[in-house]
């Protein structure tokens, strides 16, 4: 029997609904989100990832604040963009669209940036209240790629207490993070971090009973090296030539792994859609916390 396929699109169309009540309420109160997002350079792919979430945005009801910047911007320049976007009260939230260019350094500017709002939960410090176990959607937002995997699974019924996870890649976006929101008490699974240097990931994969493939590399995870009954999360992104010269978006997963899973979410269609689903709960989520402070300021609560 094929897997069944983990709907990212459906999913994520269901949190936007539910996302969009909420910024009702908070517009009630007299609060509009508003999300920023910052694009150094031209590259095609960052500009059509960009331009999705700010249609997304317009989906909810969550104003956006756009920073379009030359490559030839300055690590000075950007970090001005930073400090006006912090102090911007009508930005509640925003992100610094990755990779940047290779003569700024990533590092620096997410530090720079407000972690209250920090909508994709890449600051040092909300990746640290992660790792201190102290994040809690009242608290500090959550990296979004590991946040829609787990709810991408949760959403479909599937309880992970227990089962042996194999994440393979480890970048800061997805690999490194996901282990720790996948062994907290309430989600409860074991967790492999695999990556370029591990040993026959083959024989790693063969023992899983969820793979999540964060590696960007086009269908290096094989049919052949999945556990029957596998569920598996296809989340890493690469474009390649489609024979034609068109690029074309490719998981990590081969296709045929659909007839040896039991869940498969595919790519395009699964995990992309639930990382701007949570993007844009990080701002719902950040500006409610807004919201109760100054209820709290205002003696109100
Ligand atoms: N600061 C920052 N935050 C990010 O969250 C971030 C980033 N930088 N840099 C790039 C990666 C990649 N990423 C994706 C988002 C949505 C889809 C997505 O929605 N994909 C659709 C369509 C894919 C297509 O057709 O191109 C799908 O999977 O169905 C994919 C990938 C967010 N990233």
């Amino acid at each position: 029997m094929p897997a069944q396929i983990l709907d990212g699109r459906a999913t994520a169309a269901a949190i936007k609904d539910e996302l969009a009540g909420r910024v009702a309420t908070l517009k009630a109160q007299g609060i509009v989100p508003g999300l920023g997002t910052v694009l150094v350079g031209e590259d095609p792919g960052s500009q059509w990832y960009v331009g999705g979430k700010h249609k997304d945005c317009a989906e909810v009801g969550i104003q956006s604040i756009r920073r379009d910047l030359p490559e030839s911007t300055t690590q000075e320049e950007l970090l001005e963009v930073i400090a006006e976007l912090n102090a911007n009260p009508e930005c509640t939230g925003y992100i610094v669209q990755l990779p940047l260019p290779k003569h700024i350094d990533q590092d620096v500017i997410l530090e720079a940036m407000d972690p209250a709002k920090d909508a994709d939960g890449l600051h040092p410090m909300n990746l640290g209240r992660l790792v201190a176990n102290v994040n809690r959607p009242m608290v500090s937002p959550l990296p979004c790629t590991p946040k829609g995997c787990v709810v991408l699974l949760e959403r479909n019924g599937i309880d992970l207490s227990g089962k042996r996870v194999v994440v393979v890649g480890r970048g800061v976006t997805i690999g490194r993070p996901i282990g720790l929101l996948l062994t907290r008490r309430d989600v409860n699974a074991t967790v492999v971090l695999a990556h370029t240097g591990t040993v026959d990931l083959a024989a790693e994969l063969r023992r899983a009973d969820v793979v999540i493939a964060a590696a960007g590399v086009p269908h290096m995870i094989k049919a052949e090296d999945l556990k029957p009954g596998a569920i598996v999360l296809d989340v890493g992104v690469s474009r390649v030539d489609d024979g034609s010269g068109k690029a074309v978006v490719t998981g990590d997963v081969d296709p045929a792994a659909a007839d040896v899973a039991a869940w498969l979410s595919p790519n395009p269609g699964g995990v992309g859609p639930m990382t701007r689903a949570m993007l844009l709960a990080n701002v719902v989520e950040a500006a409610e916390r807004q919201a109760a402070t100054t209820q709290v300021e205002a003696g109100t609560a």
